[in-house]
């Protein structure tokens, strides 16, 4: 199927977020949209989805103008989109949820659940998914729950699939695999509206990409131009994707974490027995694959979880049994990873989200009354700061695009004085120029002397900032390991091998392959 955009405009109020933009997909083929955070990538395919209607412009299918009023008439002319945050029943299966709110199909009418089963396992047959139709979509690791949204537009026969920023939530494993499906889905006449972040896929798997800033499309690009190439077209300037970043310069330990154990409702001890610490003025990344205690030590040091013993101490104060506001205002800057549950208020303003933990302190307080002017003041200096793209202070946090509410997020966290400050998956859905800055931030603010603690499952980005990298497995701290340490390394590490069973070249029992020599361990006994 050929698929055609032309002219699209798309105005919110005075902001145009499209502006008159011209695509074109042919059959069979992966085509890119890279642009800067609000560039109007998510604006456009949420018209091509039937979400938006477009204020100008009009789709072409096969030639033939087509108008979509809902995402039911997009999925009726074979367009499937696939969303960051999966519209899934966790409590269904996977043959219901596929069922649900399906479209009768010209060839078969309604499907059933039987038959549903059926063109599952045929799918999962045909393209390698491996998805049971029978298992609670709860049960299944998030890669495989975007499968099984996969399986949803395929069942309605799309013919084109749309895919925003898939590789955000998955591990570099799922990523892989999700490539490898897209080449597949490719070889077998779907074409893939892909968009991403992430250069190196992008160019991996990308047979034409389109530049969008501002709105506008600004030429294509060749897959085969360099990382560095693809990021200046993208952001319209030179862009550095090496941090460079001075030797961390450690001074006293302030924060110790010491034989924490979390354990959940259903007996599970999520985080089990682990003792670490962070010097002023050093960064420790902690990595991982998700979902190995990562969430529950960070709600913990927070106050968010409840069954949790061992100590925390940040300047010489017991954390544990403490509330949130009594743990933020003991100095603690927070980045959740999921940013639209935790991090924001998406109906409040640009300008009341940057002062969430500060509402009522001064400058932002007068006794019992804010001050306007001084919230006004303190927005318009961190969105320039930070580069958040929104049309003014005032809009509602919840209309920015998602690399700009993640900006927003570290701008508020980046911009008090903190003892410590903790950030997961700091740069979630953050463009390359941005990252850029990001990380710079975090740098300084380590280099002013607060410890700092990082949590990321992109192992590119733990190596690029850590000072030390402790790698967490079912909960437990496999090592701590110096920056400069091997990808190899680590990635053993998070399967659960601890460097000291590593061998040169296997898993067998050789200790500290591929970890820096001098500093081996030195700062960084801190084993479970
Ligand atoms: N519902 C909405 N109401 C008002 N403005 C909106 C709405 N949706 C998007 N916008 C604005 O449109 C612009 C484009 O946003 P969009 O989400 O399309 O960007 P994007 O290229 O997908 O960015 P990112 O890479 O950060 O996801 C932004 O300025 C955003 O604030």
């Amino acid at each position: 199927m050929k698929l055609e955009l032309r002219g699209i405009t798309k105005r919110f109020g005075t902001l145009l977020a499209n502006d008159h933009i011209d695509v074109v997909v042919e059959p069979g083929q992966i085509h890119c949209l890279l642009g800067e955070n609000g560039a109007g990538k998510s604006t456009l395919m949420n018209v091509l989805y039937g979400l938006y209607e477009p204020t100008e412009g009009e789709i072409l299918v096969d030639d033939k103008p087509v108008s979509f009023r809902g995402p039911g008439d997009a999925m009726a002319a074979g367009i499937g989109m696939v969303h960051q945050h999966f519209m899934l029943v966790p409590v269904f299966t996977v043959a219901e949820n596929v069922a649900l709110g399906a479209e009768p199909t010209k060839a078969a009418g309604f499907l059933n659940l039987d038959q549903t089963r059926q063109r599952i396992k045929e799918i999962s047959d045909q393209y390698g998914f491996d998805v049971d139709p029978d298992a609670l979509v709860e049960d299944l690791p998030v890669g495989v729950q975007q499968r099984v949204e996969i399986i949803k537009a395929l069942v309605r026969n799309a013919k084109v699939l749309i895919l925003d920023e898939p590789t955000a939530v998955l591990t570099p494993q799922e990523t892989d695999e999700l490539l490898d499906i897209m080449r597949q889905l490719k070889s077998r006449g779907t074409s893939i509206v892909f968009i991403s972040h992430k250069l190196r896929e992008v160019k991996e798997v990308s047979d034409t990409i389109t530049v969008i800033r501002r709105g506008k499309v600004v030429g294509t690009a060749d897959p085969a131009a360099s990382t560095t190439e693809l990021a200046s077209m993208m952001v319209g300037r030179a862009v550095s994707l090496n941090l460079e970043k001075a030797p961390a310069q450690p001074r006293e330990t302030t924060f110790e974490v010491s034989d924490l154990t979390v354990v959940a409702p259903n007996g599970q001890h999520v985080v089990d027995h682990l003792s670490f610490h962070i010097k002023r003025g050093e960064i420790l990344a902690i990595a991982g694959v998700q979902g190995n205690g990562q969430t529950e030590l960070t709600e913990a040091i927070l106050g968010l979880q409840e069954r949790v013993t061992g100590s925390i101490v940040l300047d010489g104060k017991e954390l544990v049994g403490r509330s949130v506001k009594e743990v933020l205002d003991a100095g603690v800057g927070f980045v959740p990873e999921d940013r639209t549950v935790d991090g924001l208020v998406g109906t409040f303003s640009v300008a009341e989200n940057l002062i969430l933990d500060l509402y009522d302190k001064p400058p932002f307080a007068k006794g019992i009354s804010m001050s306007p002017a001084k919230i006004m003041e303190n927005a318009k200096a961190r969105i320039g700061e930070f580069d958040v793209r929104t049309p003014s202070a005032a809009s509602a946090a919840g209309t920015l695009s998602g690399g700009n509410q993640q900006k927003l997020v570290m701008a508020r966290e980046l911009s008090r004085p903190l003892r410590l400050f903790i950030a997961s998956q700091p740069t979630r859905g953050v463009d390359v120029g941005s990252i850029e800055f990001l990380h710079r931030r975090i740098v300084a603010e380590r280099d002013q002397g607060t410890p700092v603690m990082i949590i990321s499952t992109e192992l590119d980005e733990v190596m690029e900032l850590a000072d030390r990298i402790a790698v967490l497995y079912k909960g437990k701290l496999v090592g701590t390991v110096p920056a400069g340490t091997g990808r190899d390394v680590l990635g053993l590490m998070m399967a659960g091998i601890p460097p000291e069973e590593h061998a040169p070249n296997g898993h067998a029992h050789a200790p500290q392959a591929g970890i820096p020599a001098a500093t081996s361990n030195a700062e960084g006994a801190d084993h479970a």
